[in-house]
C-alpha cells in the first residue's frame, strides 16, 4: 500500500474565550456531562484567558514533523485536523482531498486503547470521511504507540528531571505517581479485544518509566481529569486523594508523571500544575511535575518510524518497542466498541 500524506490528528481546544462553550459542546456532545461540570471546566479554561495550549502544540509537533521527514527523505505532505475545535478533521480531509490525495495515514496524538483515545479518534476519521464523500481519501491509523522507546525514553528523562529538583536528602521517602485520564469503568473494561487495555498499556509504561528512571522508588498509577455525572463510576483513585493517602504514609515528595498524554495541554496545566500541586502544598508534600514529549526529537522521530513501519515489510522495518503486551496495525472489528454510556 502507497500512502500519499501523513494526517496529524489532535483533541483540539478553544484559542479565544468566546470559542469555550462551542469547544466544551463539541467535546460533551450525547456524552450525558452534566452542567455544572462544564461551567467548572469551562472555568479551567477561562483561567488562560480562554486558550487551551493543545492547539500551538500540534502546530509545534507539525512543524517538527514536516523537518524531521524533510531530513530523512520521507516525502509525504503532512496535514493536521482535530477532533472538537479548528482545525476540524472534516475541513482538513476536504483539502486534502483537493489536493488531490487518495490515501494517508493517521497518527493520533494518543498512545493507548480505549473507547475515548483510539476508537473515537477512528470514528471521526470516519465521519470526517463521509462528510467529504465518495471521492474523500483512504485513512489508516497508525498503531498505538504505548511502548515504544520514542515515547517512553522522553517520558523517563522527564522523570529523571524532576526527581533533580527534589531534595535528595529525601529520597527514601519520594514516590513516583504516573497519570492519565480517568474513564468511565465500563468505558476501561470495554478497551480492547479482550477489555482493560487502557489501562494494562498504562500499567506497562507506567512499569517501563520507573524501571528506567528511578528503579529504587515506589511507584503508582492513579487518575485525573474525572468528568461525567457522579452516579457513573469512574477508574480510581483520583491523584489529589491518592496525595492524601501518600502524605498519611509518611511520604515526603511526590514526582507526578502525566503519562497518559503526549503534550502540557489544559488537563496537564490546570488539574496538575494548579490543582494537584496545590493538594500538595496543602499536605507538605514536595512536589516536582514531569513533563511530557512534546516535541522531543525521539518522539518526533518514533512518527516517522511508525509510518515507515507501515510501509514495509515487518522483517525490514522491525516495529520497535519496549513492551510485551500484543500490538497491532488495524484493531479487530468490534474493538472498544461497548464502551459508551447506555
Ligand atoms: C482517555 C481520554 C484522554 C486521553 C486521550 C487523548 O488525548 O485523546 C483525553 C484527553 C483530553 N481531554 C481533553 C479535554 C476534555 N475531556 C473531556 C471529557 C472526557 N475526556 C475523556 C477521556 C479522555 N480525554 C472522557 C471519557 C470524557 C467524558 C466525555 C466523553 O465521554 O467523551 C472534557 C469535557 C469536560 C470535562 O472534563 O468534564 C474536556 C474539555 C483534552 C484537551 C485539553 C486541552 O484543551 O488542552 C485532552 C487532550
Ligand atoms: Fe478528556
Amino acid at each position: 500500500m502507497a500512502y500519499e500524506a501523513l494526517l496529524l490528528v489532535g483533541f483540539g481546544g478553544p484559542e479565544r474565550p468566546e470559542d469555550v462553550l462551542p469547544f466544551l459542546a463539541n467535546v460533551t456532545r450525547g456524552r450525558g456531562v452534566p452542567p455544572e461540570r462544564l461551567a467548572e471546566v469551562a472555568e479551567h479554561y477561562q483561567h488562560f484567558g480562554g486558550v487551551s495550549p493543545i492547539n500551538q502544540q500540534n502546530r509545534d509537533l507539525l512543524a517538527a514533523i514536516r523537518a524531521d521527514f524533510a531530513a530523512n527523505g520521507v516525502d509525504l505532505p503532512v496535514y493536521w485536523g482535530n477532533r472538537n475545535w479548528h482545525p476540524m478533521l472534516a475541513d482538513t480531509v476536504a483539502q486534502m482531498r483537493a489536493d488531490g490525495i487518495g490515501t494517508a495515514l493517521a497518527f493520533v496524538t494518543s498512545a493507548y486503547g480505549g473507547y475515548s483515545s483510539c476508537r473515537q479518534y477512528q470514528e471521526d476519521l470516519v465521519a470526517a470521511r463521509s462528510a467529504v464523500g465518495p471521492e474523500a481519501p483512504m485513512i489508516d491509523k497508525l498503531r498505538q504507540f504505548w511502548d515504544h522507546p520514542g515515547f517512553v525514553e522522553p517520558h523517563t528523562d522527564a522523570v529523571r528531571a524532576a526527581l533533580a529538583t527534589l531534595d535528595p536528602a529525601r529520597r527514601a521517602t519520594t514516590r513516583l505517581v504516573f497519570t492519565a485520564h480517568s474513564v468511565p469503568t465500563a468505558m476501561a473494561a470495554a478497551a480492547g479485544p479482550q477489555g482493560g487495555r487502557y489501562e494494562a498499556q498504562l500499567r506497562e509504561t507506567a512499569a517501563l518509566v520507573a524501571a528506567a528512571a528511578a528503579p529504587d522508588l515506589g511507584y503508582d498509577l492513579v487518575w485525573q481529569s474525572r468528568s461525567g455525572p457522579p452516579h457513573v463510576p469512574w477508574l480510581e483513585p483520583d491523584v489529589n486523594d491518592h496525595l492524601a493517602l501518600l502524605a498519611a504514609d509518611g511520604v515526603s515528595s511526590v514526582v507526578v508523571s502525566p503519562i497518559g498524554f503526549v503534550s502540557d495541554h489544559l488537563e496537564v496545566v490546570w488539574d496538575l500544575d494548579t490543582e494537584a500541586a496545590a493538594t500538595a502544598k496543602r499536605l507538605g508534600l514536595d512536589f516536582a511535575r514531569a513533563g511530557t514529549p512534546g516535541t522531543d526529537p525521539r518522539f518526533v522521530s518514533m512518527v516517522r518510524e511508525l509510518v515507515v513501519e507501515r510501509v514495509n515489510p515487518p522483517d525490514t522495518s522491525p516495529r520497535r518497542r519496549l513492551g510485551t503486551l500484543p500490538v497491532w496495525d488495524t484493531c479487530p472489528a468490534g474493538c472498544c466498541v461497548p464502551a459508551r454510556r447506555p
